[in-house]
């Protein structure tokens, strides 16, 4: 069989085991369900005519060989009749509509062509053909493959069939080498600079393979398969905004704010520090206040800073209950290969996802770690699953790693947190955006406490809005008293109504 042959000429090891793993797990679902009641989902993109080989491949090996191609060359390229199901829409590029329906006709897919929405057209297709699996191109990295496994039942709500996605744990660049590879016809606009595709408004070729600069004609793009960086697949696809639920949504209304853009709320954050040697009292925790400073110097407000052991539950346990009342977690501390590195283990528990190689960090490791890097299942490149955005920035010789709104910092002291905030907050996409500063009013006085108490809890009422801080350096030296609040106006009024209720002279003001 053709693709079996070139995959197995090759001599790309890396393919060899992605394509073996993808066609084992294909064997398996033939194996388990009837071949009538299993669909391949097929759109004519890059990921679904992969699939399509490997469906070829897995169901040559699958049956008895000698049974499925006996030589005639037409039955064996359409070796595979399996049910086909295509989405149409009229907002689908024409190329990828033809290239679906010639491809189909090629290889002898038994085409249904629905023309619902993916979960009505799934209920009426189960409703006339009992349907127990289907096939689906998806790979770790699209959105929805969040949480998927190779095997993964359709999700609440949805009708009920088994997803199969062999292909999760594929790369952009296991894509193009299998393509290339196996010299596979694909639609013709991956040539003109489309890297993934979604529909006619949503779509267009990826700027970074633009020739317009240099290397060709004016407009003109190369191929999809010379895109380097695979994390940057979807850069021609339209982003939609953030969900509704999405907590991040509070920060999205922007000022101007002379060139440099000002969010006008405030941004709430949590910082997690991992550390045995804190809680067994051989080091002090330093990270966390440092970052405090640096939250609060970008209008930022910290709610909470805890220090939990090198425990994966107690990671997860703390993740959990700060990434939903936080829009942003940080977390510092057990970060690599040792045994008590168990940040990201945690972060994964906590988004109930695993943990899986991820191959753009593997490169980055092997060039920072160099020889003592060795083999490609290395426990340092293992990341969650699906939920992983890599923060690169040119100063920094390996990603800083973003699991949705939590983000775990490399720093493991004031000089690399320095480093790391100012490449954080230079990236061209960073997370973290600058909102409206806070205004702060600090003083000392030498009145009791008892003194000051009552009328501080009367301003709390009158002023819930402004942030008291009282402290003391020493039980019997003076009080520290801080009015913070982000409205200048509400605490100069809060302020000189304190002011008024002592004698002159009460207290000084600390710069
Ligand atoms: C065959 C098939 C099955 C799907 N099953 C589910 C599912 O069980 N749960 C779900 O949330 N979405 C499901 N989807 C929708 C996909 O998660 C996703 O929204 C869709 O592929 C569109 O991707 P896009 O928004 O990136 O274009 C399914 C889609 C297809 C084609
Ligand atoms: N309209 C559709 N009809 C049938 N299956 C679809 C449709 N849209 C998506 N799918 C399924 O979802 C998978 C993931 O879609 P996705 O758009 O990410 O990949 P692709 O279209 O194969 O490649 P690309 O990322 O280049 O667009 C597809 O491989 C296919 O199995
Ligand atoms: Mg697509």
């Amino acid at each position: 069989m053709e693709i079996d042959r070139a995959i197995r000429e090759s001599a790309d090891r890396r393919l060899q085991t992605k394509y073996r793993n993808a066609v084992y797990v294909i064997q398996r679902a033939f194996a388990l369900y009837p071949f009538k009641e299993v669909a391949f989902s097929f759109n004519g993109g890059k990921d679904s005519t992969v699939l399509l080989h490997l469906l070829r491949a897995g169901y040559y090996l699958h049956q008895d060989n000698t049974e499925s191609c006996k030589g005639d060359e037409l039955s064996c390229i359409q070796n595979c009749p399996i049910r086909t199901i295509y989405f149409e829409s009229p907002c689908a590029f024409p190329e990828i509509d033809s290239f679906t329906f010639d491809t189909a006709s090629m290889y002898g897919l038994q085409l249904e062509r629905i023309q619902s929405d993916f979960k009505s057209g799934l209920e009426e297709l189960m409703k006339e053909k009992p349907t127990k699996a289907i096939f689906i191109g998806t790979r770790i990295g699209d959105p929805n493959a969040i949480g998927q496994e190779q095997f993964s039942p359709s999700s609440t709500g949805w009708p009920p069939f088994m997803r199969v996605n062999p292909i999760l744990d594929w790369s952009y660049r296991d894509v193009w080498s299998f393509i290339l590879t196996c010299k596979v016809k694909y639609c013709s606009l991956y040539d003109q600079g489309y890297t993934s595709i979604g529909s006619i408004y949503d779509t267009v070729p990826n700027a970074l393979l633009s020739m317009s600069d240099s290397s060709g004609p004016k407009g003109s793009f190369k191929p999809a398969y010379m895109l380097l960086d695979g994390r940057l697949e979807r850069a021609g696809r339209t982003k939609r905004s953030a969900s509704k639920t999405d907590k991040k949504t509070d920060c999205v209304a922007t000022l101007d704010n002379g060139g440099v853009s000002v969010d006008a709320g405030t941004c709430t954050a949590s910082i997690i520090v991992i550390g045995d040697e804190i809680l067994f009292g051989t080091a002090e925790e330093k990270l966390g206040s440092a970052l405090c400073k640096k939250l609060h110097g970008i209008g930022w407000q910290v709610s909470h800073i805890s220090v939990v052991p090198n425990e994966i539950d107690s990671v997860a346990e703390e993740v959990e209950l700060r990434k939903s009342t936080t829009d942003m977690v940080f977390i510092f501390g057990a970060l690599g290969p040792l045994p008590s590195d168990v940040s990201l283990a945690g972060v994964a528990k906590a988004f109930g996802v695993r943990l899986a190689p991820d191959e753009e960090f593997e490169e980055y490791l092997r060039k920072f770690i160099g020889n003592d890097y060795t083999g490609d299942r290395n426990e340092m490149a293992l990341l969650p699953e699906g939920i992983t955005e890599l923060l690169h920035h040119e100063t920094l010789p390996v990603p800083l790693i973003k699991c949705k709104n939590v983000i775990v910092m490399a720093a493991t002291n004031g000089d690399e947190l320095e480093t790391q905030w100012s490449c954080l907050l230079d990236l061209p996409e960073t997370p973290i955006s600058v909102k409206a500063p806070f205004f702060s009013l600090h003083l000392t006085t030498l009145l009791s406490d008892v003194e000051t108490a009552k009328v501080l809890s009367k301003l709390s009422i009158e002023f819930p809005d402004i942030h008291k801080v009282c402290h003391r350096n020493s039980r019997n030296g003076s009080l520290m008293i801080s009015f913070i609040a982000k409205d200048k106006g509400r605490l100069d009024a809060a302020t000189e109504r304190f002011f008024n209720s002592f004698p002159e002279g009460s207290f000084s003001k600390v710069v």
